[in-house]
């Protein structure tokens, strides 16, 4: 008899990386552990990935040192039901690292896998929704993304003014945001094989760079706004906003 794990595409994990320090954010706690609304950014995220039916297994990357922190945090406000379960596990020192320390925990059995930042945690469970049918339906790699409201320049970076070296056509250039969808082997093989990358400083920003890079069509499906990364102070005010308004909205 085989002991060979049947792998399920409709079988769903996130990985959520939440290792990073928040250093734009400002100085304070680890920008995961943050409190939106009273509830930190990360346990937000939790739940929007919870919120989807297809998921039923939550890996979250933790800072190194407070792993102990995160996992009693998740004890405390745990998912909605009992349909979801919540790994920890401790990150690495880039993005691409702890995403990879994250896919190691995803058992076999798992055919496709979310990648999503502790950073968005007000993305709506329908563009979670949509990002896992698309992998679904065959696309090894789906990214939501938005177009642009400013027009971008590339320049020759430099410590005072920029010479500005190209203008990039706006209408095919799109913000990508999270989850990122993906079938987990493919996934796993663009990590193991770029794992060296982010250790020499040419890691990819997102996972699904390591894809492009083997070669393997990376598909993009629509957005969402408030699926925006909480990276400088401004944009908590923002993510009070959404909430106030949600909470607003439910209020009738
Ligand atoms: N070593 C790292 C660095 C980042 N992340 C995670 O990757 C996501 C996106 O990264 P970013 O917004 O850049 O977060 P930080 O690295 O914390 O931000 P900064 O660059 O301002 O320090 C975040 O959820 C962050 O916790 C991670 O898991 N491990
Ligand atoms: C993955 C990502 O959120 C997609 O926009 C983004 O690339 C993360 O970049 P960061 O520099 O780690 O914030």
């Amino acid at each position: 008899m085989s002991d060979r794990v049947e792998t399920s595409p409709a079988r769903t994990a996130a990985v959520i990386p939440a290792a990073g320090r928040g250093v734009r954010l400002g100085p304070g706690t680890p920008k995961a552990l943050r409190a939106l609304s009273g509830t930190p950014m990360l346990v937000h995220a939790v739940r929007a990935m919870a919120a989807s039916r297809a998921v039923s297994l939550v890996v979250v990357v933790a800072p190194p040192d407070g792993t102990a922190e995160v996992r009693s945090l998740l004890d405390e406000f745990p998912p909605a039901g009992d349909r979801t379960e919540v790994l920890v596990v401790p990150g690495g020192e880039t993005r691409q690292q702890s995403v990879r320390l994250g896919l190691k925990a995803v058992p076999d059995d798992y055919g496709t896998v979310l990648v999503h930042d502790a950073a968005r945690p007000l993305v709506p469970v329908d563009t979670v929704d949509a990002v896992v049918a698309a992998v679904r339906e065959g696309a090894p790699a789906v990214v939501p993304a938005l177009p642009l409201a400013d027009t971008v320049k590339q320049v020759q970076p430099a410590d005072g003014p920029e010479p500005v070296v190209g203008t990039p056509d706006r209408a095919v250039l799109r913000a990508v945001q999270t989850p990122q969808g993906f079938d987990r082997h493919t996934l796993l093989q663009a990590h193991e094989r770029y794992a060296h990358t982010a250790l020499e400083g040419e890691g990819a920003t997102d996972c699904a760079g390591l894809v492009e890079r083997m070669g393997v069509p990376v598909v993009v499906v629509r957005g969402h706004e408030e699926a925006f990364k909480v990276t400088r102070p401004l944009d908590l005010v923002l993510a009070e906003a959404v909430l106030a308004r949600r909470r607003a909205n439910d209020g009738f």
